[in-house]
């Protein structure tokens, strides 16, 4: 299988045009984090708005405003359970799953969000929002499909049991599934049009928030360079990459800490 090449993420990460404003830089709304797991929706949210999302909201339990609002004052903050179609019909990308939860309440918000998605808005389904679609609690939206299953969701979704988990039966798997797939491990595959492997990472990394703060970043960059493979190729590589430069002198690195060092390293990338 192929590795992510770095040329191609240089590609995607190029300079902002001056001749712009908010607006041009992608509105994503995230639909994240139940009573339990509000660090799953910031996280997310973070990721998002480092990543240079233009206008980022973040639909969540009441619980988590507060934390919200006093760590990320760039961010909008809505109710999870109010009515959010208005909302979405704005939306360039729309993030649900991290941290929703399985019970009646999540499912109840995954249906109603995915009533609203239209077909020309990307949707990033993670977490919990994967795991009700493979228990056949949801129906998959038309949309632009981008997919982040670690193995275990990714088990749940294919069918296929972590020790079967190869890139020939991974990419048999994907192609019945509409959209981008990312299926994250300790050396991720995306699979689209093409076939890549993630050439970094490590076990830095395997600490909880790392795949919600992945589906920040991938939001980020669809709403600033659009839905195309390569741009979430580069954004599975900006992730790990910074998380590598951590780990040069860190035993863990922290998702706040990759969401915190997001601004520069992509500002180097747009140099290069
Ligand atoms: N701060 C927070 O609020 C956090 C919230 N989280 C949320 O918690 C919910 C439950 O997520 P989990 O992923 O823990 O639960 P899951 O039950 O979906 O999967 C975790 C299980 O899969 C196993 N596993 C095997 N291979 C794996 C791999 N390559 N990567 C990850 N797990 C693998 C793990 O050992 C574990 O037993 C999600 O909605 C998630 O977004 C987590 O992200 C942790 C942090
Ligand atoms: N040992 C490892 N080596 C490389 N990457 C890892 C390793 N462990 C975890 N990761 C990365 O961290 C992220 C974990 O995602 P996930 O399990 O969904 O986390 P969470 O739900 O806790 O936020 C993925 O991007 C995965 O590739
Ligand atoms: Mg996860």
């Amino acid at each position: 299988m192929e590795t992510i090449n770095l040329t191609t993420v240089q590609t995607v990460v190029r300079p902002r045009p001056q001749q712009s404003h908010k607006g041009t830089f992608g509105r994503v709304l995230v639909v994240a984090g139940n009573q339990q797991y509000g660090g799953a929706a910031i996280l997310s949210t973070s990721a998002a708005v480092y990543g240079g999302a233009g206008l980022v909201t973040v639909a969540t339990d009441p619980i988590n405003h507060p934390a919200l609002h006093a760590r990320l004052p760039e961010a909008m903050v809505v109710d999870y359970q109010s009515d959010l179609s208005a909302l979405i019909q704005q939306q360039d990308v729309i993030v649900i799953g991290p941290g929703l939860g399985t019970d009646d309440l999540a499912k109840s918000v995954l249906q109603r969000v995915f009533a609203a998605v239209l077909p020309t808005q990307t949707v990033v389904v993670d977490g919990a929002a994967i795991t009700l679609i493979a228990a056949k609690q949801a129906q998959v939206p038309k949309a632009q499909l981008i997919w982040t299953p670690h193995q275990m969701e990714w088990q749940r979704l294919s069918g296929i049991v972590i020790a079967d988990q190869t890139p020939e039966t991974n990419a048999k798997a994907a192609a019945t599934i509409p959209g981008i797939v990312v299926v994250k491990s300790h050396r991720t595959q995306i699979f689209g049009q093409t076939a890549v492997e993630n050439p970094g990472g490590s076990a830095a990394m395997a600490t909880g928030g790392s795949g919600d703060t992945l589906t920040g970043i991938i939001a980020a960059f669809v709403g600033q360079f659009g839905y195309h493979d390569q741009v979430v190729q580069a954004a599975v590589y900006t992730h790990s990459a910074i998380a590598d430069e951590l780990a040069q002198s860190q035993y863990v690195a922290l998702p706040s800490q990759v969401i915190a060092a997001l601004p520069k390293f992509l500002k180097t990338l747009s140099q290069a």
